[in-house]
């Protein structure tokens, strides 16, 4: 069966580097350092900056889009944002990736107010995970609360002025109750996570919603992709680079492990990626890379080795 991604090599999609008008400022190379201090301004330029060209037209041609039916129908309709969701594995550079784009995508002047809300903000509360049974299945279908995650990206996308995200704290490892993300009509929303790909589960009843699936709510899909033996080394890394920060703090739900040596640290953390993780990955987020529109797929170093988009 043919494929239906065009495939670029570093190569080929740097030299789409030419068809990018924009250049980047010292200022906005310092404020992506910023973003993450180990990402190379070489791979911004390369990879970044023609993605952001890319959305950049994906976005004129549907804000053209809906300014042509509003026309049609005579109607002033509230601003809808543009929706982009992120997926691939935890410690893939998702989130890295995410703020690069909201940083690059903020400098056009068609849409600068890019927001980004991450889906963990959707995972049940600690509480529901251990009526559950489901501690340790973070990360799993199961423990997002989809009813919610659609009713957010629906509202969204019907241009409701004042939309709240939930907020979820690596720190205390739990929903923070009463503390909102306020997503205020932006001219892009980033949506980042495991799950944005996923199609509807029928396991639990419940949790079902009509037909409707979340990606039906993006404009346009990304998948971060590596080996999985590279992102358990750059999980296990960050997991042993956690034990000076966040494991330290005094309210971190994961005090216990600041005092780890360096290999009970890597122990521990390659059991929570064989338990967890890496099973996740393997049985529920892998499987969802065919449904993106664009892949990125990344060596060991984190350098993207080709970039894959859909051709329809
Ligand atoms: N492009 C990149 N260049 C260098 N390091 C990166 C890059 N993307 C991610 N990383 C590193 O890899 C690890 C995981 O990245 P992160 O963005 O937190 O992943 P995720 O959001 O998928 O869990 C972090 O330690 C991060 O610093
Ligand atoms: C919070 C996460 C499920 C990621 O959520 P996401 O924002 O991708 O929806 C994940 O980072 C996590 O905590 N996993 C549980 C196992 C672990 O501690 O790594």
């Amino acid at each position: 069966m043919a494929s239906p991604y065009v495939t670029f090599n570093r190569e080929q999609w740097r030299a789409l580097r030419a068809s990018t008008p924009l250049t980047i400022s010292d200022e906005e190379l310092a404020c992506l350092q910023g973003v993450n201090e180990n990402i190379s301004m070489t791979e911004v330029a390369e990879i970044y900056l023609p993605l952001s060209r890319l959305l950049n037209l994906h976005v004129g041609a549907t804000q053209e889009l809906y300014q042509a039916t509003h026309m049609f129908l005579g109607n002033q309709d509230g601003k809808v944002p543009f929706i982009i969701g992120i997926a691939g594995s935890v410690a893939v550079g998702k989130s890295t990736t995410a703020r690069i784009l909201q940083t690059l995508l903020s400098r056009w002047p068609n849409h600068p107010k890019v927001d980004l809300v991450t889906t963990d903000g959707f995972l049940y509360p600690n509480r529901v995970l251990e009526e559950r049974g489901i501690m340790k299945r973070k990360g799993f279908p199961e423990s997002y609360d989809l009813r919610k995650f659609i009713r957010f990206l629906s509202d969204v996308k019907s241009g409701i002025p004042e939309v709240k995200a939930p907020v979820y704290s690596h720190l205390v490892y739990d929903i923070v109750p009463d503390e909102w993300q306020m997503v205020r009509q932006p001219d892009i929303l980033i949506v980042e996570g495991l799950n944005v790909l996923q199609p509807p589960r029928d396991t639990d009843k419940d949790q079902r919603i009509s037909e409707v699936i979340v990606s039906d709510f993006f404009d346009f899909t990304i998948y971060v992709h590596a080996d999985e033996k590279d992102i358990r080394h750059w999980y296990v890394e960050r997991f042993k680079l956690l034990r000076q920060t966040a494991f330290s703090n005094p309210s971190s739900y994961f005090r216990r492990y600041a005092s780890l040596s360096d290999e009970e640290a890597t122990e521990v953390a390659t059991g929570i990626w064989q338990e967890i993780n890496g099973a996740n990955l393997r049985q529920n987020i892998l499987p969802t890379r065919v449904r993106a529109q664009l892949i990125l797929d990344k060596g060991q170093d984190h350098m993207v080795q080709s970039v894959k988009l859909r051709k329809l």
